[in-house]
């Protein structure tokens, strides 16, 4: 069978380059020859080569290997992981040692044997498929790293004296290597502040990676923080990179923190220790170099409870706590935010930029956003979306009336699905039903997400989607 590669023969002598294609396409899938070396440039501008092969003197009576030289050089300077072969008249070892020196990958003399060539060649088209691989995996890492490594694109935006500190705070952290705790209720900010300290930190242009262990259903922690090698469990198919070794060089923001069972607070406790992870079913552990930012929407009280949460990794994780109010505790920031996204959803769906009327920006501002910003960027979305008069009025956000100033939950709920088989209400609408389940839910729990999507029976990525689609 023949193998997959496609190879360049560049030579002056036209008997080498017959015999050559002839031996040559019995056993690989495309063989191009090429008499003038002066072609090189436009034939790899048009096609990628896995192996070529090419003789050291060309025209007449040359034997210096000046050519072949010159030649290789052209190459690897057009593409350096290009594969050359060289071919050299026989005895020219010399020759074929100083082009090794110079970036060729081997060489075949003249006279050749058929078996030798072929075994090189099947040799060189693998490493050329390696090496393009690899370039294409440091390229693709590249873009990953831009991509989780920047700011996200998302501005972290606020005028209150609390977020002036916040900002302050990212300012002198983020260069250190410091470890950072964010705490904050759902929805105030704390993945965009952590993305804010790595994109300012010295590891910008590396990985970021940020792990949901509120989303991560209990057995899956331990392989997705610390890896696994194949048959180390049942369903163990194949070896899985952690995320704590995946984030190697970067950062690693561990959301939820306060989710992680103790039994596992220990083992990161060691690995954040040592600087080795092990994966499950390893033997060797592995060093990495991460920087760690964590954060959690326990308070600092039920956080400093050794019951729930190993205090020595409290002490590793915290070297520098940012703590995140509620919106409702800095409403300075809402017109800001709210007009940043007011112009963010309005280009995306295509409408005017509406101004916020002073009674719509009172309302905002005087809202107690149990959701935080997440919920006020949602309200601004569907205001964006719905509005028809020529300002955003206060109806354009359909603001619930339930929660007071304090936050606290007073207003009942329309739907009761939770507690009983049977449903009163007339309304078996299912969307609605979702919703309203979804609403008392949040309530019930004051918007913390892990509790909620815990008493719905969803993971928080799961909640998260369907409150996106019923506008929370
Ligand atoms: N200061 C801010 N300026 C602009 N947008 C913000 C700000 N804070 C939060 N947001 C927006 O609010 C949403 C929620 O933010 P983020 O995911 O960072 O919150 P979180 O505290 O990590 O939430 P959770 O605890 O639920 O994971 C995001 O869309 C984010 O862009």
């Amino acid at each position: 069978m023949k193998q997959d590669g496609v190879i360049l023969i560049v030579d002056d002598d036209e008997d080498i380059l017959v015999a050559g294609k002839l031996l040559l396409k019995r056993h690989f899938s495309s063989v191009q020859i090429c008499n003038q070396p002066e072609n090189i440039p436009r034939l790899l501008s048009e096609q990628k080569f896995d192996a070529i092969l090419l003789d050291m003197n060309f025209g007449p009576g040359e034997s210096s290997g000046a050519q072949g030289y010159l030649w290789l050089e052209k190459i690897l300077e057009i593409d350096p992981q290009s594969v050359v072969i060289m071919i050299t008249a026989h005895g020219g070892v010399d020759v074929a040692v100083d082009a090794m020196k110079l970036g060729a990958t081997d060489f075949i003399a003249k006279p050749w044997q058929n078996e030798k060539v072929v075994a090189t060649l099947s040799a060189a088209v693998q490493l050329g498929r390696t090496r393009t691989e690899a370039k294409d995996l440091r390229n693709t890492n590249k873009v990953l790293a831009e991509v989780s490594g920047a700011s996200s694109g998302q501005a972290l935006l606020g005028n209150s004296p609390a977020m002036k500190t916040v900002f302050s705070l990212i300012e002198r952290t983020a260069p250190t290597d410091a470890n950072v705790l964010i705490l904050g209720e759902n929805g105030t900010g704390k993945e965009l502040i952590a993305r804010e300290i790595h994109a300012q930190s010295l590891r910008s242009n590396k990985v970021f990676m940020s792990v949901d262990l509120g989303s991560l259903s209990e057995t899956l922690f331990e392989s997705e923080l610390f890896g696994h090698k194949k048959g180390a469990f049942t369903g163990a198919k194949e070896d899985r990179v952690g995320r704590l070794q995946a984030a190697n060089g970067g950062s690693l923001f561990l959301d939820e923190i306060g989710n992680l069972p103790l039994h596992l607070q220990a083992k990161l406790l060691t690995v954040l220790e040592q600087r080795m992870v092990t994966p499950i079913g390893a033997n060797l552990a592995v060093p990495i170099d991460v920087r760690v930012i964590t954060a959690t929407n326990v308070s600092k009280q039920d956080l400093s409870l050794e019951s729930k949460f190993r205090q020595d990794l409290l002490f590793r994780l915290n070297t520098v706590e940012i703590e995140l109010p509620p919106l409702r505790k800095r409403h300075q920031d809402i017109a800001v935010i709210a007009n940043h996204y007011i112009n963010l959803y309005a280009r995306k769906y295509h409408k005017p930029v509406k101004l916020l009327s002073a009674k719509a920006l009172t309302a905002i501002e005087n809202y107690p956003w149990p959701g935080n910003v997440r919920a006020l960027r949602h309200a601004i979305e569907r205001a964006i979306i719905l509005s028809q008069g020529l300002e955003l009025e206060p109806i354009d956000f359909q603001l619930d009336p339930q929660p007071n100033q304090a936050g606290d939950v007073v207003a009942p709920v329309s739907v009761n699905v939770a507690n009983s088989n049977t449903i009163e209400n007339e309304d078996l609408n299912l969307d609605r039903l979702e919703k309203g389940a979804i609403k008392q839910a949040l309530q019930k729990h004051r918007y913390n997400i892990s509790h909620a999507a815990k008493d719905l029976g969803l993971t928080r990525a799961a909640l998260y989607r369907r409150m996106e689609k019923h506008g929370f």
